[in-house]
C-alpha cells in the first residue's frame, strides 16, 4: 500500500467519532510504510481534513457536474490530489496528478480516473487566486475559504474577538502544533535536563507564572526514552498553567472529575510533592488504565484512578480541591486535531455547555468550606468558558472568583487556546 492509498483509506473509514491519528496509527501497523511514507500519509491526512472546505472551493469550481452529488471516495481522491498541487511543495506536480489517478482507477475504474486526470491537470495549470474569487464574499464567508475553516465558526470570533485576534486564530489553527514538555520535578533537575544533547532544540517557555519546567521541541523521537523514564511528560504548557492556578497543597485532597490521560492529575501530583490524594475519575474505561500508567511512569502513587460518572460519582469525602477539566468543544486546540474544526458545531456547543453546568454544580456540591474549585476548557467560546462561570456564581452565591484566564490560540507562541478559573467556596 503507498502513502497515499493509506491517507484516504483512513479519510474514507473516519467516522464522526474516532480520531484520525489514531486510526492512522493503528492502519501503520499493518500497512508496513517506512519512515518518509508514514510521515507523508500522516501529513496528507492531517492536512486534507483541515484544507477540506478549500480544496472543495476550488473543485466545485472546475467541476463540470454538481461536486456535491460527487461520491464521496471521489471527492476524498479529489481533495488529497489538490492538497498535494495547492500546498506540498515537495511533492512534483506531476506526481500529486498521477498518484491521484491510480488511485481513481483502483477504487472506481477508468472512467472516473480519466475525469481526475482532467479536472487535477486544469487546475495544475490554472492560476488560483483565492483572494480575487472571494473578494466580494461577506467576510466570515471570505475568511472560512481563505483559511478553511468554518463559516459558523469565522463569524462568532469576528464578532467576539475582532479581525487582528480571528486572522491569529484561523492561521494558528493551521499550523504544525507545536509539542510542548514538562519536567517531571519529582525526578529531574531542569537545568541538567535541558543540557542534554539530545534536548539540544528545546525551547524553555520564559519563567512566568511558574511554567519554567515547560519547554517545546521537535525532536519527539529522542525524547521518547525520557518521555519512558517519567523524566518528563507532554503537556502544553497552557494545559499546565490550570494545574498551577489550582495550587494543590502538598498533603490535601484533590478530585479531578475529567481526568483522562492524567495530565492535569499527574502535574497536580507533581506540585504536592506526591503528597495527598488524588482521585482522578474518567468515565471511558481505555482511558482510566492510560491515568494509571502514566502516573506510574511519573513515579507517582498518590492517583488513584477511577471509572465512573463526573455528574453522580462519589469520592466519599469532602475535597480540598476540585478540578473541573470539562469536555468542551475544544475549538482553542483546532490546530492539533484535524478533524475537530467539522466536528464542533453550534448544536454541540449548547450541549457541551449545558453538561458543563451540570458538572459544576455537581463539584460544588462536593467542595469543602473554603476549598478551591478549578475550572478549566481548551475552548474559546464564551458560553463555555465566561458566561459559564458567571452563571454558576449566579446559581452559587457561596463561591467567590479568585482568577481567570483566558488564552487565545495563537497569542502566546507554542501555546494551545483555553480558559482557566479559579473559584473558593466560602462558608456560606
Ligand atoms: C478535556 S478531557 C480531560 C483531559 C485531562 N484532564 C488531562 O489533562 O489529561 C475531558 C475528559 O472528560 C471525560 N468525560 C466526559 N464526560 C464525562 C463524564 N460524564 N464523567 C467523567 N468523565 C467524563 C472524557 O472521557 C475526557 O477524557
Amino acid at each position: 500500500m503507498t502513502a497515499r492509498e493509506l491517507a484516504l483509506r483512513v479519510l474514507l473509514e473516519l467516522d464522526g467519532m474516532r480520531k484520525s491519528e489514531e486510526l492512522l496509527n493503528r492502519m501503520h501497523e499493518h500497512a508496513g510504510l517506512g519512515k518518509n511514507d508514514r510521515a507523508l500519509a500522516k501529513e496528507l491526512v492531517a492536512g486534507t481534513l483541515k484544507y477540506r472546505l478549500q480544496c472543495d472551493f476550488i473543485i466545485a469550481r472546475f467541476y463540470r457536474h454538481d461536486y456535491a452529488k460527487a461520491a464521496t471516495v471521489l471527492k476524498h481522491i479529489l481533495r488529497l490530489g489538490v492538497y498535494q498541487l495547492l500546498r506540498l511543495d515537495r511533492v512534483p506536480k506531476s506526481a500529486a496528478v498521477n498518484e491521484s489517478v491510480k488511485l481513481a482507477r483502483k477504487f472506481k475504474g477508468d472512467h472516473l480516473a480519466r475525469l481526475v486526470n482532467g479536472l487535477l491537470r486544469n487546475i495544475s495549470k490554472a492560476t488560483i487566486d483565492l483572494d480575487a474569487w472571494t473578494a466580494e464574499m461577506p467576510e466570515s464567508k471570505r475568511l472560512s475559504i481563505l483559511y478553511s475553516f468554518p463559516e459558523w465558526l469565522a463569524a462568532r470570533w469576528l464578532m467576539r474577538y475582532g479581525p487582528d485576534a480571528t486572522l491569529a486564530m484561523l492561521a494558528h489553527g493551521n499550523l504544525p502544533p507545536a509539542t510542548g514538555y514538562r519536567i517531571n520535578r519529582l525526578k529531574a533537575n531542569p537545568e541538567t535536563l535541558l543540557a542534554r544533547p539530545e534536548l539540544s532544540d528545546a525551547k524553555r517557555v520564559a519563567d512566568a507564572d511558574g511554567l519554567d519546567r515547560f519547554f517545546f521541541s521537535k525532536q519527539f523521537a529522542l525524547l521518547e526514552p525520557l518521555l519512558k523514564e517519567g523524566l518528563v511528560s507532554v503537556q502544553n504548557p497552557a494545559q499546565g498553567q490550570a494545574c498551577l492556578m489550582a495550587a494543590p497543597e502538598p498533603g490535601s485532597t484533590v478530585f479531578d472529575m475529567c481526568a483522562a490521560p492524567g495530565g492535569k492529575s499527574t502535574f497536580m501530583a507533581e506540585l504536592m510533592e506526591n503528597r495527598g490524594r488524588i482521585i482522578a475519575l474518567d468515565r471511558t474505561p481505555a482511558k482510566v488504565a492510560r491515568i494509571a500508567s502514566n502516573a506510574s511512569a511519573l513515579g507517582i502513587t498518590i492517583i488513584e484512578p477511577r471509572e465512573g460518572d463526573a455528574l453522580t460519582f462519589d469520592p466519599g469525602c469532602a475535597m480540598d480541591t476540585i478540578l473541573l477539566d470539562a469536555p468542551c468543544t475544544g475549538t482553542g486546540v483546532l490546530g492539533r486535531r484535524a478533524e475537530l474544526r467539522w466536528r464542533t458545531t453550534p448544536e454541540k456547543l449548547r450541549e457541551l455547555a449545558a453538561l458543563q453546568a451540570a458538572m459544576l454544580d455537581r463539584a460544588a456540591s462536593l467542595l469543602r468550606p473554603g476549598g478551591v474549585l478549578l475550572y478549566a476548557t481548551c475552548s474559546v467560546e464564551p458560553e463555555e468558558n465566561e458566561l459559564q462561570t458567571e452563571a454558576f456564581l449566579k446559581r452559587h452565591p457561596e463561591f467567590i472568583a479568585e482568577a481567570s484566564r483566558l488564552t487565545l490560540p495563537g497569542s502566546h507562541e507554542g501555546f494551545d487556546g483555553g480558559f482557566a478559573a479559579r473559584f473558593r467556596k466560602t462558608e456560606g
